[in-house]
């Protein structure tokens, strides 16, 4: 399993283009037939794809995690970006339709992977976190998902903001997850940005062509830097990081937060100002 370690803001300063991305981007999610699997020392995160063929994928445990299943001491939280499949948990089937989401606890269970038509293949985007407490498995599907419409089409920002795993949605332990689609002709996300010392993210971004990208602001308010991402990749967000992104079109983007509490709106404001 590839190892993402953080860097703090001093060193930051002198990263290249190559340091930033092999530290804060994922990129080689999604392989089809497999499994992939990216930790990270932020918040102990665990970001991942499934992409099933004909044959079904098992989630095993890898063995830096010290654990007899993958969820031993974690939750997992769950959204199908493609079309649609199925999660079994401990042999109990949980319908996925594109856009569904599924939280499943904290315990010994065994978690597959199915895509209901190999060429039609389930894109299951996920996102783990150590848990405390046991929450149950729950299933969302798109139309419970609370949408928060954000922007203009003057200010190219126009949003819908998709919360699934959240303070009023699914319970979880410190898991948060949803997804972004902009409007056509919008392409800016998360501006005016925001920071939240109170909880890590990470976005995947999605629904791009190849040839399109979205430039991914991060950083300090004062002292940003970017990152070029492409489509079905990751961006890792310490706390103390802005994360906003214009793309050279419309896109859409899978967020998920791991912290202290569950508060969407619990984050800090920055004014475009004073951005540098
Ligand atoms: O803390 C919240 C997350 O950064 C995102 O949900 C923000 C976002 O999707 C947006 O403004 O477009
Ligand atoms: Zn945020």
């Amino acid at each position: 399993m590839n190892l993402h370690t953080m860097t703090d803001l001093g060193r930051m300063r002198t990263m290249t283009s190559a340091e930033l991305r092999q530290t804060f981007l994922v990129e080689a999610l999604f392989q089809p037939g497999a499994i992939t699997l990216v930790r990270t020392d932020l918040d102990r995160a665990i970001v991942g794809s499934a992409v099933p063929g004909a044959r079904a994928l098992t989630l095993e445990p890898p063995p830096e995690l010290r654990a007899s299943s993958f969820t031993e001491r974690r939750e997992l939280g769950v959204l199908n970006l493609g079309g649609a499949g199925s999660i079994l948990v401990d042999g109990e089937r949980h319908a996925m339709a594109a856009r569904d989401a599924l939280y499943v606890g904290r315990g010994d269970h065994k978690i597959v992977f199915e895509s209901d038509r190999p060429d039609a293949a389930a894109r299951f985007y996920f996102v783990s976190y150590p848990a405390h407490a046991v929450y149950p498995t729950t299933h969302a599907s798109f139309a419970d998902a609370a949408p928060l419409r954000l922007g203009t089409s003057a200010d190219a920002n126009e949003r819908t903001i998709y919360k699934y795993i959240h303070e009023d949605g699914i319970q979880s332990c410190q898991l948060m997850m949803g997804f972004t689609w902009l409007e056509e002709g919008s392409v800016w996300n998360t501006m005016p940005p925001h920071w939240h010392l109170s909880r890590s993210e990470i976005y995947l971004y999605f629904d791009l062509p190849a040839e399109a990208c979205v430039i991914h602001l991060m950083g300090a308010p004062d002292e940003t830097r970017h990152l070029i991402v492409r489509n079905e990749q990751a961006v890792l967000s310490p706390p103390w990081s802005i994360h906003s992104g214009a793309g050279t079109q419309r896109y859409g983007f899978a967020w998920a937060m791991g912290g202290e509490n569950r508060e969407f709106a619990d984050m800090e404001a920055v004014s475009p100002k004073i951005l540098r």
